[in-house]
Order: structure tokens, then sequence, then C-alpha cells
């Protein structure tokens, strides 16, 4: 995780799959940061079918990678995290390059993905994401 490679399949998809199984979940989910590999798509797929769920809105919260390693270098000053320095942030989105967009396409071609500009004060951006998942219920 310290050099910004993602954490196997196995480990993430055990994670996911352990959290879905608890009792609150029955009203609604929010996953972060997952899937982002096709492989964990599949699996996701898998879990959801078991519990004949579906994912009602994936949403792509959208920046230009210059804006993402500047905030990330401010998170570090504040939190101190050891994946945000430089290099291992260009890394990490080298990895999101190569593994995530295809994750983006794949629930585009679904239909179900919405584009939320991450760009502008966090209560802007709040206010985008929280519409999105509004129209998505109302859909
Ligand atoms: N879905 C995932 N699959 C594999 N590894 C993951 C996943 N989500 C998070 N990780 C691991 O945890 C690290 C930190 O992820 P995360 O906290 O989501 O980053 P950020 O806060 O920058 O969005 C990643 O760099 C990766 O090593």
């Amino acid at each position: 995780m310290d050099n910004g490679d993602f954490v196997p399949d196995s480990v993430t998809n055990k994670m996911v799959r352990d959290r879905l199984s608890e009792a609150d979940v029955e009203s609604g989910f929010l996953l972060d940061g997952y899937p982002r590999t096709t492989a964990q798509v599949d699996y996701l797929d898998e879990i959801l079918a078991k519990g004949d769920e579906k994912l009602d809105v994936v949403l792509q919260l959208t920046a230009d990678d210059e804006e993402l390693v500047h905030r990330l270098l401010g998170r570090a000053k504040e939190t101190g995290r050891s994946d945000d320095n430089e290099a291992v942030i260009r890394h990490r989105l080298d990895l999101y390059h190569e593994q995530t967009e295809a994750v983006v396409a794949k629930y585009a071609e679904r239909g179900i993905l919405t584009q939320v500009d991450g760009i502008g004060p966090i209560d802007d951006v709040t206010d985008r994401v929280m519409q999105a998942i509004k129209a998505a219920q109302a859909a």
C-alpha cells in the first residue's frame, strides 16, 4: 500500500463481501474506491446477484491529474499519510489510468455512470454529488 500498488483483490474482495453481509446494508450502501479493477467489478456483480441487489448509480468524480497531485500533496502536509508523496501519487494515478478507467467504461456501458465535476469548493462538489444521487433515485 505504501508504494501505491493495489492491495490484492483477494483482500479487498473479502473486506467488501464481509461488510456487505452486515444488517445495516439492507437500507442501502455507498462504496468509495471499490471496485478499482475489472476483476473487482466481476466479484461485486456476483455478491450483488446473490443478494438479488443492483447498483443504482456509479459516480465518477472528475479532476485532472495535476489538480489531484496538488491536493494530495496538501493532504500529506495535514495528515502525513505515507502514500501521499509525489512519486507514489503519480504511480496511483498511473494505476487509475491503466486499470480503473476500464471499470468506469464498464459502468458507462451499463448506463449507470454519472460524472460529477470534482473541481471547485468542497461545498459545491458536495451539492453536485447530492444532486446526482437524487437524480439517480428519481430515474
Ligand atoms: N479497490 C481497491 N483495490 C485495491 N487496493 C485498494 C482499493 N482501494 C484502496 N486500495 C489501497 O488503498 C490505498 C489507499 O486508497 P484510498 O484510501 O482509497 O486512497 P485515496 O484516499 O487517495 O482515495 C490505495 O493506494 C491502494 O493501495
